[in-house]
C-alpha cells in the first residue's frame, strides 16, 4: 500500500479563484458583464449630470430621458451584480465545505491523525468563509472598476489636466492602500495562526469542561492564560490594524479635500473650464465610494489569499476522493488475512526530544484465518491498537504487507477491503442512526438490544436509536449492535469489556463472543481479561511492538469456565 499522493501546488491564488469560480461562470460572467454595463452607465449619468449643470437650455426632456435610462441600467446592473454574486458565493461556499469534507473522508487515518482535528475545524468553519466572502464581491468590484474607468475616461475626454489631477490624487489614495494591504497580510497571518490556538481552547473547554470544572487552577489556566491570551492578541492586532485603517482613510480623505481645493483655487492659473472643473469634482465625489469599495476589497483579499493557501495546503495533502470511496465494494473473503514481515513506525512528532524515536510495530507475521477468534493481548502502550488499525487497513505498512487471501492489499484495493471489518475501538464514535435499514435489520437490532440487555433503555424509531444517553458501558453495547448491523464478515472489538460489570462481562466471553463465531463472524478482540483469554481459538501476546507469544486455545474451554 502506498502513502497518500500529494498534489503540488501550482497555481496563484487568482488561479485558485478562477478555478473556484469556473463551475459558475455562465452566472458569474453575466453578473460582472452586466454589472460593468451598470458601471458604465453610472460614468454616464455622470458625465449626463455635468453636461445638465452646463447646458444653456438646463435639464432638457431628451437630457429627462437619458438620465432616467441611465439611472435604470445603473441600479439593475448593481442589482443583478449583487444577485448573481451572492448565489455563486453561496455556491462556492457549498463546493468548497463538500470538496474539504470529502478529502477528510477519504484521508488515511494517520496523515489524518497528525492534523490536529482543531486546526481541520479552523479551516472548515472559517477559511472557507473568508475564501467565499471575497468571491461574493467578484461582481461588486467589477462594477466599481468599470465606474471608475469610464468615469475617468470621460473626464478625460473633456480635460485631460482636470482627468491627471484626479488620477494622481486617486493613485496617492491607491498608494495608500496598497501599502495597507501589504502591512494587514503579515498581521492577518499571525491572526489566523492564533485562531487555530482560540479553536483549540474552545475544544478544551467544552470537551474538558468537567476536569476544568473539578479543578480551579486549570480552569483559570485555560481561560486565563490561554484562551484570554489568543482572544487578546487577536484582539491587539485587529486593533493596531484598524487604527491604521482609520489613520490611512483620514489621510485619504484629507487628500480628496485638498485635490478639491487645488482644482478649485488654481481655476485662474489653470485655465480650466468650469464644466471641467465641475466635472472632476463630480468623479471626485461620486467615484469615491466604488473606488474605496474597491481598494477595501484588497484587505479581504490578503485574507482570502492567506485562507485559500491554509485550504489549498490542507487539500493538496488530503488525496481527491474521486467517489473511489463509496464506490469500490468488499471483496471476498475465503481464507485468511495476514501480516508478512509488516512494519509500522510512526512518524517522530516535531516535539520529540533528540534521542527518543517514534513507537515502531513490527516486523509481524500473523494469520487469522475466516471463522477465527483472535485474542490480542499484551500490556498498554504494546501496540495493539495499532496493530489492529494495520490489519484493518487503516494504516498502510512502512514495509512488508498486508495480504488477503495470499494477495496484498494494495492502494488501489485498501478502500474495498476495509469494507469486510465492522469495529468498536476504544475510543469509538456512536452513531445515532441506521443507515438505510432493512425490516430484518430493525429485527435483528431488536433482538441484539435485548441481548446485551439495552432494550428497556433504546428501541429503534423511525430507523435511529430512541437515545444514545446511556451510561459508559450501555454505550458500548449499543456501539456493538451497530457494529453487528454493519453485516460484515469481520469483527474487531478493542477493549470492549473494559467498561462492563464483571456479570457482563462473563455474558460476553462466555455467550456473546461464541455467539457471534456461531453466525460466522470472524473475531478480532483486544483484551486484558486473562481469566478470558481461554475463549480465543488464538492468543497472541505483544510487547514493545513485537510478537512474543502465540498460544492456539480449544475454545471449548471457554464455555466451561
Ligand atoms: N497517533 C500516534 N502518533 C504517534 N505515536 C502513536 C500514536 N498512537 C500511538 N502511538 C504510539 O504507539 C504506541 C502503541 O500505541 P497503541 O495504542 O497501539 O498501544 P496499545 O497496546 O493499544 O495500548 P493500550 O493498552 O494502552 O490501549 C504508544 O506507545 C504510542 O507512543
Amino acid at each position: 500500500m502506498a502513502a497518500p499522493s500529494s498534489e503540488p501546488r501550482k497555481r496563484g491564488f487568482l488561479g485558485d479563484i478562477i478555478t473556484l469560480l469556473r463551475p459558475f461562470w455562465p452566472m458569474t460572467l453575466l453578473s460582472t458583464l452586466v454589472g460593468t454595463l451598470g458601471g458604465l452607465a453610472t460614468a454616464w449619468l455622470l458625465a449626463s449630470i455635468n453636461r445638465a449643470l452646463h447646458e444653456p437650455d438646463g435639464f432638457t426632456g431628451t437630457l429627462a430621458l437619458q438620465f432616467l435610462g441611465l439611472c435604470a441600467l445603473s441600479i439593475a446592473g448593481s442589482a443583478v451584480a449583487g444577485i448573481g454574486n451572492s448565489v455563486a458565493g453561496q455556491k462556492i461556499i457549498a463546493c468548497l465545505r463538500r470538496d474539504v469534507a470529502a478529502r477528510i473522508l477519504a484521508t488515511p487515518i494517520d496523515v489524518l491523525e497528525r492534523h490536529k482535528s482543531h486546526k481541520l475545524l479552523a479551516i472548515l468553519n472559517g477559511d472557507i468563509g473568508t475564501v467565499s466572502a471575497f468571491t461574493f464581491n467578484f461582481a461588486g468590484y467589477a462594477v466599481s472598476f468599470a465606474t471608475v474607468v469610464a468615469s475617468l475616461f470621460y473626464l478625460f475626454v473633456i480635460s485631460p489636466l482636470a482627468c491627471a489631477i484626479v488620477v494622481l490624487s486617486f493613485s496617492v489614495g491607491t498608494g495608500l492602500a496598497l501599502w495597507r494591504r501589504q502591512i494587514w497580510r503579515s498581521d492577518y497571518r499571525e491572526v489566523r495562526a492564533t485562531e487555530d490556538v482560540l479553536q483549540k481552547q474552545y475544544r478544551t473547554i467544552t470537551e474538558g469542561a468537567r476536569e476544568l470544572q473539578l479543578n480551579h487552577d486549570r480552569r483559570r489556566h485555560v481561560h486565563e492564560t490561554l484562551l484570554a491570551g489568543a482572544a487578546d492578541r487577536i484582539a491587539d492586532i485587529k486593533i493596531v490594524a484598524m487604527r491604521r485603517f482609520w489613520l490611512f482613510d483620514s489621510v485619504s480623505e484629507a487628500i480628496f479635500f485638498l485635490t478639491v481645493a487645488v482644482l478649485l483655487s488654481t481655476r485662474a492659473w489653470t485655465g480650466l473650464s468650469a464644466s471641467a472643473v465641475s466635472g472632476a469634482v463630480l468623479v471626485l465625489l461620486y467615484v469615491r465610494g466604488p473606488l474605496e469599495q474597491t481598494l477595501q476589497a484588497l484587505p479581504a483579499m490578503s485574507s482570502a489569499e492567506i485562507s485559500m493557501q491554509r485550504v489549498a495546503d490542507l487539500t493538496a495533502e488530503l488525496p481527491r476522493d474521486n467517489g473511489q470511496e463509496s464506490a469500490t465494494d468488499a471483496p471476498e473473503f475465503r481464507n485468511a488475512i495476514s501480516l508478512q514481515d509488516a512494519v509500522y513506525a510512526f512518524h517522530k512528532p516535531d516535539n520529540m526530544p533528540d534521542g527518543m524515536e517514534g513507537f515502531v510495530l513490527g516486523p509481524l507475521n500473523l494469520t487469522i484465518r475466516k471463522g477465527e477468534t483472535l485474542f490480542i493481548v499484551g500490556e498498554n502502550g504494546s501496540g495493539k491498537t495499532t496493530l489492529v488499525k494495520l490489519l484493518l487497513g487503516l494504516y498502510a505498512p512502512t514495509s512488508g504487507h498486508l495480504l488477503l487471501d495470499g494477495e496484498p492489499v494494495t492502494a488501489d484495493s485498501v478502500s474495498g477491503y476495509r469494507q469486510l471489518f465492522s469495529s468498536v475501538f476504544s475510543d469509538y464514535f456512536l452513531f445515532d442512526d441506521l443507515v438505510a435499514p432493512s425490516p430484518q435489520d430493525l429485527e435483528i437490532a431488536r433482538h441484539w438490544l435485548e441481548r446485551l440487555e439495552i432494550g428497556h433503555k433504546v428501541k429503534v424509531v423511525d430507523g435511529k436509536f430512541s437515545t444514545i444517553d446511556l451510561s459508559t458501558g450501555q454505550k458500548k453495547r449499543l456501539a456493538l449492535v451497530q457494529a453487528f448491523l454493519d453485516h460484515r464478515p469481520i469483527m474487531m472489538l478493542d477493549e470492549w469489556a473494559a467498561d462492563q460489570d464483571p456479570t457482563f462481562r462473563k455474558i460476553f466471553y462466555t455467550e456473546i463472543l461464541p455467539e457471534l463465531k456461531a453466525l460466522g463472524r470472524t473475531l478480532i478482540v483486544v483484551s486484558h481479561d486473562d481469566r478470558y483469554f481461554d475463549c480465543a481459538d488464538t492468543v497472541i501476546g505483544l510487547k514493545a511492538g513485537k510478537i512474543i507469544d502465540v498460544k492456539a486455545t480449544p475454545q471449548t474451554a471457554c464455555l466451561a469456565s
